[in-house]
C-alpha cells in the first residue's frame, strides 16, 4: 500500500470508529473499493449449480418403507449442507481471491436488480435445464437484498433475502446478518439460516472475513443439521474452520453423541465426514474440496441491460474505480445518488411508495399460518421475528416485526422490460 493510501486508511478507521450505523454508506477510500454491487452477490448462492440442484434426483418410490424413506431424507439434508458448504468461498472470499483482500461492495440503490443464469451443461448436464438467479434490492436504508435461484426442470426453487447490522470491536468490524434463505424441493423443504462474521486484518488494511456462530438447515422432514464457525485463535487454531453435525431431529441434537454424521473442516478448503459425533480426521472420508472451480453465471451484455441492472446502473463508476480516479467516482456516484433522492422525493410528493418488482413483504404475524418458513421455523425453534438470522424462540432478540421478503413468481413471469 501507498504512503497516500495508509494515511487515508489510518485516518478511515479512525472514522469508521466513531460509526455506528449503515456499513455500506460509509465512505472508504477509493482503493478499498469493490466495482461490483452488492445486489450480485445474491449468485454466490449457486457457483456450484449442480450442488444446488443434487438433492432433487434423490427420491424413492412412495411404496418405499418409511425407514427407506426416512434413510433418503438423510441423503437430502447432507445433499444441502454440501451444497450450502459450497457457496461459502464465493460469499465470503471471492473478492479476496479476486482483488487481493476483502473489498466495499457498491451500494446497491433501491429497486436495483441483477439477473443472470447457469446453462444445463453449467448444472451438470444439458438435461439439468437452466438455473436462473434473480435479485432485488428491496430495501436501500437499511440496505436488503432479494434473491430467487429457479431451476425448474429439476422443481428446485431457493429464495431468501439478506440484511447485516454491524458494529466495530478494538480489531474487527462484527457483522450479524439478517434473513435466512428457503430452499425448495419438490414437496419437500429447508430454512437456512446465516452466520454472524467479523472483518479481520483492519489494521494491516488487508480485511477478510471470518464466520463465526452458528448455522442451522433444518429440513421439513425433521432431519436438522447444526454448524459451528470458528477461525484463527479460536479452539480450532485454523482460520475459515466448521464443524456440522447431522441429527434426526432437534431434540436428539441437545447431545452430540447422536449425530448421525460429523463433518469438520475448512469451508474456505477441504472438510471430512464421519458416522456419529465424533470430530473427523485428515485421515477420514472427503466430504467436499472448496477449491473445486465456480460456475459463474451467464449475464447479458451490459448494453442489452436494463438502466434498473447493476452493471449497467453502475458502468460508469466501476470504470472509474478501475482506474483509481477518485473524482471521478465521486462524480458518477452522485450523479446516481442525487437522481435516486429525486425519485424518492417525487414519491413522497405522489403519494405513490416505491413497491419492489418481484418480491412481497409478507407479515407473518397476520397470517399465512401454514406456511414452509412457520413449519421450519417450529421444527428448529427458531424466531419467527425480524430478529439476527438464527435466533431461537423466547431469546432476548426474538421480539419485533415478522416482516419478511418473499419471491412472488407471477411477477417474475409477468415481467416483460427485464429478461435474463
Ligand atoms: C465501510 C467499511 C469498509 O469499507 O471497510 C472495509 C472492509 C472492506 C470491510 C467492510 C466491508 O466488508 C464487506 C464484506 C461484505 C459481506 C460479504 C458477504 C456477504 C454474504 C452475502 O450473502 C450477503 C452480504 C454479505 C454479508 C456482505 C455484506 C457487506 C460486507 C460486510 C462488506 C463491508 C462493507
Amino acid at each position: 500500500m501507498s504512503v497516500a493510501q495508509s494515511s487515508s486508511w489510518t485516518s478511515f478507521l479512525k472514522s469508521i470508529a466513531l460509526f455506528n450505523g449503515d456499513l455500506l454508506s460509509l465512505t472508504a477510500p477509493p482503493f478499498i473499493l469493490s466495482p461490483t454491487s452488492l445486489c450480485e452477490y445474491s449468485q454466490y448462492w449457486a457457483e456450484h449449480p449442480e450442488l444446488l440442484v443434487s438433492p432433487a434426483s434423490l427420491n424413492i418410490s412412495d411404496e418405499a418403507s418409511n425407514s427407506e424413506k426416512s434413510a433418503m431424507a438423510e441423503k437430502r439434508l447432507i445433499a444441502v449442507l454440501k451444497w450450502f458448504i459450497s457457496t461459502l468461498r464465493s460469499q465470503y472470499c471471492s473478492r479476496s481471491e479476486s482483488m487481493g483482500t476483502e473489498k466495499k461492495p457498491l451500494n446497491p440503490f433501491l429497486g436495483e436488480v441483477f439477473v443472470g443464469k447457469w446453462t444445463g451443461a453449467a448444472t451438470g448436464d444439458e438435461n439439468a435445464g437452466e438455473t436462473v438467479l434473480v435479485s432485488e434490492q428491496v430495501s436501500h436504508h437499511p440496505p436488503v437484498t432479494a434473491y430467487a435461484v429457479l431451476n425448474d426442470k429439476n422443481g428446485v426453487k431457493l429464495q431468501g433475502y439478506n440484511g447485516i447490522k454491524s458494529w466495530i470491536s478494538a480489531t474487527s468490524i462484527n457483522v450479524q446478518q439478517f434473513g435466512h434463505a428457503i430452499l425448495e424441493v419438490g414437496p419437500e423443504s429447508f430454512l437456512i439460516t446465516l452466520p454472524p462474521l467479523h472483518i479481520e486484518g483492519l489494521i494491516t488494511a488487508s480485511p477478510f472475513v471470518e464466520l463465526e456462530g452458528t448455522s442451522y438447515i433444518q429440513s421439513s422432514s425433521g432431519y436438522i443439521a447444526k454448524l459451528d464457525f470458528s477461525g484463527r485463535g479460536y479452539f480450532s487454531g485454523k482460520k475459515n474452520t466448521f464443524k456440522a453435525r447431522v441429527f434426526p431431529d432437534l431434540l436428539s441434537s441437545q447431545n452430540k453423541e447422536s449425530a448421525i454424521c460429523t463433518i469438520a473442516g475448512q469451508w474456505l478448503g477441504k472438510s471430512y465426514i464421519t458416522k456419529g459425533g465424533s470430530t473427523p480426521k485428515k485421515t477420514d472420508i472427503l466430504f467436499y474440496d472448496a477449491h473445486s472451480p465456480a460456475t459463474h453465471l451467464k449475464v447479458k451484455p451490459i448494453e442489452e441491460q436494463h438502466q434498473l441492472e447493476s452493471r449497467k446502473a453502475w458502468a460508469k463508476v466501476a470504470d472509474a474505480i478501475a482506474k483509481s480516479d477518485y473524482d471521478l467516482i465521486h462524480k458518477e456516484k452522485s450523479l446516481i445518488e442525487n437522481s435516486q433522492r429525486e425519485m424518492r422525493k417525487k414519491e413522497e410528493e405522489s403519494g405513490i411508495p416505491w413497491k419492489a418488482r418481484w418480491f412481497d413483504e409478507v407479515d407473518y404475524e397476520q397470517g399465512p399460518d401454514h406456511d414452509a418458513f412457520l413449519n421450519l421455523c417450529n421444527l428448529a425453534l427458531l424466531s419467527i421475528k425480524n430478529a439476527p438470522s438464527g435466533t431461537a424462540k423466547k431469546a432476548k432478540h426474538d421480539t419485533g416485526s415478522a416482516k419478511h421478503w418473499r419471491f412472488n413468481r407471477e411477477k417474475w413471469d409477468g415481467e416483460s422490460e427485464i429478461k435474463v
